[in-house]
């Protein structure tokens, strides 16, 4: 096993739901028990519906969300002995790619000054070595000659120039780690198998960590190298990529696959067999799995009481779902 980067053990993190400011309802549980880990130069993708929490553990491994329960170490340090000025010098090896290139960047700063902010702010005094670092990384993204698109403010650029400028942002510390949170939700089709092999490029090509995020299956198999499956909180199932998306084991990676839009004009004869029903809510989540009420092949009196541990139905795969213990 390479050195891992980053660790993540039993993490938690849930947010109060107050009524009327001060009578609490609950919690939102939006990561309820997250355990992985990435090794350094890895690519590895979270994948999940919308709201089943992705973009909360993305937060958390930003530093910021607070977890609620359990840990991060980056690099072998925990995070919650972070002191502040450690802090700051973490969110410089972690590169952040949000969903929204447009409402990411400031709408009132041009290029050279969103680029140069980080740069500032961490800490580099020469401006002519700004300017050198600046013109390199925008070469990196393809925004070139970097002259034409320094004076620019993200109103004059197109969507897929916006989100280089904002992967230019993520590297201009140069990070250790990157996490992107849906980098082409947002993009036209048309440029976005551009912006993730650009990202795919300057992760290996920088030997780099890559944690990204979608809802679509579909767009992972050449741009990461083990796949997170996530429903409702927490990770149900995990293997390589190949393995993953060719051998699925847990019911809901099975469904998630047969819902992708497949060209194959014979769909057009047949139902698609994809789950009833919706993901949970997260403030008041299903007892035992949580995919249970939604699962064809749920057994009562166990699926609905117990909560399934990690199985090992195939070597290196990992399914937490209870059809694996009845198999063994
Ligand atoms: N700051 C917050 N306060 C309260 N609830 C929150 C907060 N942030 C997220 N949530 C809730 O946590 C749950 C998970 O949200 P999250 O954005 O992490 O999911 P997601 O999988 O990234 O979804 P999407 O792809 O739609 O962004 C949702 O029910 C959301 O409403």
């Amino acid at each position: 096993m390479s050195t891992p980067l980053l660790v993540a053990r039993g993490l938690h993190t849930w947010f109060e739901v107050r009524r009327w400011g001060f009578f609490r309802v609950g919690f939102v549980r939006a990561v309820d028990g997250v355990d992985f880990s990435l090794a350094k130069g890895e690519a590895v993708a979270f994948v999940g519906e919308s709201g089943c929490g992705k973009s909360s553990l993305a937060r958390t491994l930003l530093g910021l969300h607070l977890p609620t329960d359990g840990d991060v170490s980056f690099d072998g340090q925990d995070m919650r002995n972070l002191s502040k000025a450690e802090l700051h010098a973490y969110r410089a090896k972690v590169g952040y790619v949000q969903q929204d290139p447009y409402g990411a960047l400031p709408p009132f700063m041009d290029v050279r000054r969103i680029l140069t902010e980080p740069l500032i702010v961490h800490g580099v005094k020469d401006a002519a070595e700004r300017d050198r670092r600046i013109r390199e990384v925008l070469e990196e993204v393809r925004l070139s000659p970097a002259d034409d698109f320094l004076p620019k403010f993200p109103h004059q650029l197109s969507g897929g120039q916006q989100q280089r400028v904002v992967i230019a942002r993520a590297l201009i510390l140069e990070p250790e780690m990157i996490i992107a949170d849906e980098p082409v939700s947002m993009l036209d089709a048309s440029v976005r198998v551009e912006i993730l092999n650009l990202l795919r490029n300057i992760q290996i090509n920088r030997g780099l960590s890559l944690a990204f995020i979608t809802h679509d299956l579909s767009t992972v198999r050449h741009y990461a190298e083990r796949i997170f499956v996530m429903y409702a909180g927490r990770i149900v199932e995990t293997a390589p990529v190949e393995e993953l998306l060719d051998h699925p084991q847990h019911p809901y990676t099975q469904a998630l696959l047969a819902a992708i839009a497949d060209p194959d004009p014979d769909n057009a004869d047949h139902q698609r067999d994809v789950p009833v029903g919706e993901a949970p809510s997260l403030l008041n989540p299903p007892a035992g799995c949580r995919f249970h009420p939604r699962c064809p092949q749920a057994m009562g009196g166990l699926c609905d009481v117990e909560l399934p541990p990690d199985f090992e139905p195939r070597p290196g795969h990992l399914s937490a779902c209870w059809l694996h213990r009845e198999q063994e």
